[in-house]
Formats: structure tokens, sequence, C-alpha cells
């Protein structure tokens, strides 16, 4: 089981090469096993292209390292605040994308302005506070987890799959590191649609009807999308 997600955790990280969401190395995913309550990650600083299964670290809840002879990401205490307070959440991907990184340096949310986001997003992605300096000085990885909490109070992260953290840049999660994928490139694609229809009309939120309609597509008893029955 732990050698399937090493594998899967592998291949999302490559992933993120593919879909043009990284540069150098700054992105990661993980994938998590409720079952032995350990985390998989990308090792810190290693290319994506030199990566391969054997190298990705088992991390448990507490953040040892149980099986690995590399240092897991840097990012790895977000993961793991987010895999605690999210319990359905398999997946998480962390990226310098650049069209969500400007929503995040800007400190805004992405407002739902089309049937794109309403696809994968139940309304706007939020974005969180700035840390303190405080809460820098604590553990800047682990408190970007406390902010993001924060801002997800009240939302649900099956309907809300990701985030911009303020001064920093995206975070995206989901059933699987696949899916959590999945979702870090929706969210890179709709910070650039909806930057540039703001350039072009101004902010025209998404009408709360459709944009219910349009997340039922692909979402709840009731979905149709695609060759599902
Ligand atoms: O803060 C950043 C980029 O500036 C991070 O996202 C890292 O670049 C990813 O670090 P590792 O996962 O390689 O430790």
């Amino acid at each position: 089981m732990l050698e399937q997600l090493k594998q899967e955790v592998c291949k999302a990280n490559q992933g993120l090469v593919d879909h043009d969401l990284v540069t150098f190395t700054w992105g990661n995913v993980s994938g998590f096993d409720p079952e032995t309550e350990l985390l998989a990650i990308k090792p810190s600083g290693v290319p994506y292209e030199e990566l391969s299964p054997a190298d990705i670290v088992l991390v448990d809840l507490k953040g040892n390292v149980v099986e690995g002879d590399l240092k897991p990401s840097s990012d790895t205490p977000t993961h793991i605040e987010l895999y605690k307070a999210f319990p359905g959440v398999r997946g998480i991907v962390h990226t310098h994308s650049d069209w969500g990184t400007a929503w995040a340096q800007a400190g805004k949310s992405i407002p739902c302005s089309g049937t794109t986001q309403a696809d994968y997003f139940y309304g706007d992605i939020p974005c969180t506070r700035q840390l303190t300096k405080e809460e820098v000085q604590n553990g800047y990885e682990k408190e970007t987890g406390t902010v993001i909490i924060e801002a997800m109070q009240g939302k649900n992260p099956v309907e809300v799959p990701g985030i911009v953290v303020h001064g920093h840049a995206p975070f995206a999660w989901g059933g699987s590191p696949e899916d959590a994928l999945h979702n870090a490139v929706v969210l890179e694609k709709v910070a650039k649609m909806t930057f540039l229809s703001y350039q072009l009309s101004g902010e025209l939120p998404l009408d709360d009807y459709v944009l219910q309609k349009h997340y039922e597509r692909k979402h709840g008893e009731n979905a149709y999308y695609g060759q599902s029955k």
C-alpha cells in the first residue's frame, strides 16, 4: 500500500512539471495513508526529473521520518497540519504557479466568475490572511497550515479544494495525489482566466444558481459529467 502511494506521489510531483506549475523545485506533492497515518512526500530540493518512488519520504503526523534517506519537503509541516484538519483529504499540492501566486501576493481571493471554476470550486477560491511575525518566528511552514485552516472555517474541503496563502502561493488538495494535482491545475487555470476577464470587464461574479448547477454537474449524487452512471 505504501509502495503504491510512493509511486503515486512520485508521479504527481513529476506532473507538476508536465502541467507547467513549477519553476526549479518550487513545489511539492504528498499523499496520505489513513491506515498507517503516514504521509508520503517529495524530498526537499530534489529535481523532479531525478525523482524516483524510492526517494519519496514517509513521515508520521508528528513530523518524524519513518522511511527514507532524504530530508522531506521543507513544506512538510504545512501538509501535516492540513491532513490533521481535513480528514478526507488524501493528497496535497503546493506550488508557486504564476497566476495563483499573483493572487496570493495581492492578498485577493479568486472570485467564481465562470463555469470553469464552478465545475471544481463551489464558489470563490479563498485567500488567507498574512502570517504574523510571531507566527513566522513560531515556524513558518506549520503556521502556514494554521492560516489555511482558519480561512477554511465553515467551508468543505471537498467543495473548496484549494486556497491561496497571502504573501506566499497556492495549496490544493483532493482525494488522492492525482486528484490534488488536478485541482492545482484548475486553480492555476482559473487564476489566469479570472485575471484576464477582470482586465476586460471588471469583477463579474457568476450567478449563484448557475454556480450551483455547474458544480453539481461533476459533484454529488446527481453528477452526470463524463461516463459515470
Ligand atoms: O518556498 C518554496 C519555494 O520558494 C517551496 O515551495 C520550495 O521550493 C519547495 O521546497 P521543497 O519541497 O523542495 O523543500
